[in-house]
């Protein structure tokens, strides 16, 4: 037994059987004790051969062999907490059950698996009594409505309340807390509820619509032994875990693991070790998207100096109408941002975009023809994707979403510029110019270096939406360029759209 300064981290063990898949059983016990920042062990009590689909075989190894590892563990470290799952016989739950008298662990908490979502069977039906004496030994009890209609002895609850009812009947002969799970239920809300001899406190979640719901019992229970020692009580550990869970079970379907019930994502909240940086990521996402812009007339007859000068003008007033709301959103990710070195970039950003746009109509768009045009509806839709951000997205999101509008302008001024070889002939070679120089690239340059930070913050599922809001702002970029109608005369005076859109 180890002795001297208090452990770093929480030691919890879990007693379980095997998912090969890593959706349920030990696999997912131990990513769910990672996930809060626990110690994790784990003792195998059966071999399962099993996937998304459902079990294929189970192999339960000798029970000796059970015993040794329990003692292997208990010999050698002092375990703060322990999770019980999947028991497979009644030799196994009775081996578990002598382990737990002798050794008595601080926290127990005792997941009575019995049957999987996918229906099969994880315990012997005579295995049922063990299972039964061995709440007397837990802390905690976490059965589903099923479960806990065979601890009772009864049939499964058919409403909410008749199942609150029986939870708190357990809770009070066997003198243990309950924690009752509602995903069997149905309905709009997934509720669970925490419930002991005196008092039952509901926690209401909201369902997800989704096929990741494997292992969502184990991964909870798993969660609720890695946080119960460093907190107070078990309402406040189980807040904490079924609000992580929700988003585990949230990102699930993006993991793509599988094709039939899949895991929840048990890392959905915390950042990885060794991820690219996001702007490298992206950039890679959408090279087609990028080649499709090179190849848009409007991008190529800038490029050449053929452009028509209504069409340059009817994109220049666009444009200039993006910026102003492209400004706010920049002025967003500034009220947002971290640091104060974010901060006065984003800001310097946000006012730059209107001196841009004063000066586009200044010089660009002469004699007032473009007065009271309005946002054409490309326009609109990609400032109001932008926008939607701003309002409802992180940080992180909001610098994904303004990025390509650097990035792209940045990359295709530089190889318009390229292109274009010697401006001085070319009639928008100051317009050019602009794109092409280093200043803005610097600034694209910087832009990305920020996205990159907020993005080594963030969890997966955050990150996914980070490369979302990414890959949406460039395909709006795209159909930017393309909504100018090359030939048209485009005037106010003869078309009442100033910009037909051809996305
Ligand atoms: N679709 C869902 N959306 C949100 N929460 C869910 C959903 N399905 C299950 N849960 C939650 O997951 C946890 C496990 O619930 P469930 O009642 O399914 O237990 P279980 O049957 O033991 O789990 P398992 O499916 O792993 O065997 C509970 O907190 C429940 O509220
Ligand atoms: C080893 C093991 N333990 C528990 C479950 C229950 O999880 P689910 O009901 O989500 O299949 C499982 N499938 N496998």
């Amino acid at each position: 037994m180890t002795t001297g300064p208090p452990a770093s981290r929480v030691r919890v063990l879990s007693v379980a059987g095997t998912d090969p898949t890593g959706g349920a059983g030990v696999q997912a016990d131990l990513k769910s004790f990672a996930a809060h920042g626990a110690y994790g062990m784990a003792v195998v009590t059966a071999l399962v051969a099993q996937n998304t689909h459902g079990v294929r075989d189970v192999h339960v190894p000798d029970v000796a062999f059970l015993r040794a590892q329990l003692d292997a563990v208990g010999d050698d470290v002092r375990v703060d907490a322990v999770k019980i799952g999947m028991l497979a016989t009644r030799a196994v739950a009775l081996e578990v059950g002598y382990w737990l008298a002798r050794t008595r662990p601080p926290v127990v908490v005792l997941d009575p698996v019995m049957v999987a979502t996918s229906g099969d069977r994880l315990l012997d039906a005579d295995a049922e009594d063990a299972v039964r004496d061995l709440v007397g030994a837990a802390h905690l009890v976490t059965p589903n409505l099923p479960e806990l209609g065979v601890l009772l002895r009864e049939p499964t609850a058919r409403t909410w309340s008749a199942a609150l009812d029986q939870a708190r009947r357990l809770a009070r002969t066997r003198d243990v807390v309950v924690l009752l799970k509602g995903g069997h239920l149905g309905g709009a809300a997934s509720p669970d509820a925490v419930v002991d001899a005196t008092t039952v406190v509901e926690l209401d979640a909201p369902r997800v619509a989704t096929t990741a719901t494997h292992g969502t019992g184990c991964s909870l229970s798993a969660a609720v032994a890695a946080l119960r020692p460093r907190r107070p009580d078990w309402v406040t550990t189980v807040r904490e875990a079924k609000q992580w869970l929700t988003g585990a079970i949230a990102a699930g379907e993006a993991l793509r693991v599988g094709s039939g019930r899949g895991p929840v994502d048990h890392l959905h909240h915390a950042p990885t070790l060794g991820a690219r940086p996001f702007g490298d990521e992206a950039w890679d996402v959408v090279a087609g998207l990028r080649a499709a812009c090179d190849d848009l007339p409007f991008v190529r007859a800038l490029a050449d100096g053929t452009l028509r000068r209504a069409a340059f003008e009817a994109y220049v007033h666009q444009d200039a109408l993006y910026l102003a709301a492209y400004s706010r959103v920049l002025a967003r990710a500034s009220e947002l941002a971290p640091t104060g070195e974010a901060q006065a970039f984003w800001a310097r950003g946000a006012s730059t975009c209107l001196d841009v746009e004063a000066a586009l109509h200044r010089d660009r768009l002469a004699h007032g023809r473009y007065a009271g045009v309005p946002a054409s509806a490309v326009t609109t839709a990609y400032t109001e994707h932008l926008l939607a951000v701003g309002a409802t997205g992180t940080y992180a999101e909001v610098t994904a979403a303004v990025l390509p509008c650097y990035r792209l302008y940045a990359d295709i001024g530089a190889r318009i510029l390229a292109r274009a070889g010697d401006l001085a002939d070319h009639p928008y070679g100051d317009w050019v110019a602009t794109y092409g120089d280093p200043a803005f690239a610097a600034s694209a340059a910087q832009a990305g270096a920020l996205a990159d930070a907020a993005a080594r913050e963030v969890g997966a599922a955050t990150r996914a939406r980070m490369l979302a809001a990414y890959v949406r702002s460039c395909e709006h970029e795209v159909a930017f360029f393309d909504q100018v109608d090359l030939v048209a005369d485009v005037s106010p005076g003869r078309r009442r759209e100033a910009v037909p859109a051809r996305v």
